[in-house]
């Protein structure tokens, strides 16, 4: 998906919103366990519910992986059921060296289909490079993580006295573009929003740590927002998860139109 394209949902649904399908089996609501393949019907249901009000799929492949080949299977399903107008996002935090970060790429762009896929930065830029040959494709680039342990080195400081995470995201733009190449930066760190748009003023960020993690949507949208809004909101348990039992959808569906409405609301007063 391009650019322009993922700008004309967020503007036509009002949203920038990206629900996270972290579908931990032992959270799943009881009534779905005795189904052949619980968790995609659980995706299945959520997606029915949630994709007129957002504009991005995160699934974390942690939680299909733990699953061994079958959770791999239920992801398939699941990416092949995600409607073509969602922007696809393959949370593996992936990077290696440069022949091993081109299979991974292989692998979630070309044999998945995935839009784009979280990589992991400290490997430099030959194993994010293979990542960012694929035609249409993006890399999400983890830069100021959402957890509490992105105090460890993420704020270190450089010989010039910036920290870390403004060091990558500076020399990332030396490899990538505003069109295949977007950040990662927590709602758990809003304070830090209008500094990122002046490092990287036209990137779209991928902002995790609204819901469960607490992340400020309004402080985040105010200062993080640009132009084109530059902005995908995720949250995963916050919406997945805000029911546990057989109305589990309905009530994800209420948590998503919450942060959908707010979304309007701000969209409004850029
Ligand atoms: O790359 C991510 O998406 C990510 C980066 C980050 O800094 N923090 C973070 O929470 N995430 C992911 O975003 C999701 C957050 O989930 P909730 O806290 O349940 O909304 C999880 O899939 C995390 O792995």
């Amino acid at each position: 998906m391009t650019r322009a394209e993922l700008s004309a949902q967020i503007l036509q649904k009002q949203s920038y919103l990206c629900v996270g399908l972290d579908a931990d089996i032992d959270r799943l609501p009881r009534h779905l366990l005795d189904k052949e393949d619980p968790v995609f019907e659980f995706n299945k249901a959520i997606i029915d519910a949630t994709k007129d009000l957002c504009v991005a799929y995160k699934p974390n492949l942690a939680f299909y992986e733990a699953l061994g080949s079958k959770g791999w299977e239920s992801l398939r399903k699941t990416l092949e059921y995600i409607p073509d107008e969602h922007f696809t996002i393959a949370d593996a935090k992936r990077g290696d060296i440069g022949n091993t970060s081109r299979l991974y790429a292989q692998a979630f762009f070309g044999e998945m289909g995935f839009d784009a896929v979280t990589v992991a930065p400290y490997m430099g830029v030959d194993s994010v490079k293979p990542f960012l040959e694929f035609e249409g494709k993006w890399v999400i680039l983890l830069a100021l993580t959402s957890n509490k342990g992105s105090q460890d080195f993420q704020f270190d400081q450089q010989e010039n006295g910036q920290p870390l995470y403004e060091k990558v995201m500076r020399k990332a733009q030396e490899w990538g573009t505003p069109g295949n190449l977007m950040y990662v930066v927590g709602a758990t760190h809003p304070e830090k929003f209008k500094e990122i748009r002046e490092i990287a003023p036209d990137h779209f960020l991928l902002v995790p740590g609204v819901g469960a993690q607490g992340g400020d949507l309004e402080a985040l949208t105010r200062h993080g927002a640009n132009a084109d809004v530059g902005l995908l909101v995720n949250s995963s348990r916050g919406i997945i998860f805000a029911g546990e039992g057989e109305d589990f959808a309905e009530k994800a569906r209420s948590a998503a139109q919450a942060l959908q409405t707010s979304m309007a609301a701000l969209l409004q007063n850029l």
